[in-house]
């Protein structure tokens, strides 16, 4: 069983799995192709990958890869908490340079799927953060993109409380939307 709620921008989705609690703790089918795909989600799942962040305020993104490396992704929280941010970057479509946020946690046990024409990042919202995400094409540095968290155009309201957050170099460097080699068209609602 699982449980499958659109967001704002409905190709955006919230995914709750169901958790079978005992004495001895629970369990948890976390990923399972086929009830997923019965849901309409339906990517070949390619590559896991799990980051941990050491401090709350930690901000990965936004990112994307181009085609043809762009990912479907399939993010939950192991332990910690995050806000987790999508921006539709695909041309023309109805929501282009909007963004939608969830916050993704260890308790709350809710996964994102972020689909390919979106640019992806998070905030950590507690220190010792670690996150796991399936994605459904491998990773390619020479397609890899950043877009800057803060583009005014995106206007992203990060729950920072006037704090500078933790970035990488490459983050810290990243250009603005209206700047970058964006390939990504809108063709019509995935789901
Ligand atoms: C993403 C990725 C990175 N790497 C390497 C490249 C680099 O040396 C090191 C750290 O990479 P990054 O700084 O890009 O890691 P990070 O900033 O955590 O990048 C991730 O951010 C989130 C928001 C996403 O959406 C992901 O798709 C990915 O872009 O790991 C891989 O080998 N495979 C991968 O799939």
């Amino acid at each position: 069983m699982l449980d499958i709620r659109a967001l704002e921008i409905p190709d955006v989705l919230e995914i709750t799995p169901r958790k079978f609690g005992d004495d001895r703790g629970f369990f948890s089918e976390t990923f399972q192709r086929d009830r997923l795909k019965a849901g309409g989600v339906a990517a070949d799942w390619m590559q896991d990958n799990q980051s941990y962040s050491a401090e709350a305020f930690t901000l990965r993104g936004l990112h994307y890869q181009e085609p043809p490396f762009a990912q479907d992704k399939l993010v939950r929280v192991l332990r910690g908490a995050i806000l987790d941010v999508a921006v539709d970057i695909r041309r023309g479509s109805p929501t282009y340079g909007q963004w939608v946020s969830l916050e993704v946690t260890a308790d709350k046990f809710n996964q994102i799927l972020v689909p390919a024409g979106f640019a992806h990042g998070f905030l950590t919202l507690v220190p010792d953060t670690e996150v796991f995400y399936k994605v459904s094409a491998p990773y390619s540095g020479a397609h890899d993109r950043s877009i800057r968290f803060d583009d005014p155009a995106l206007g992203i309201d990060w729950p920072l409380g006037g704090r500078t957050p933790v970035l990488s170099a490459k983050d810290e460097a990243a250009p603005l939307l209206a700047d970058v080699a964006n390939p990504f068209v809108f063709e019509g609602a995935a789901r």
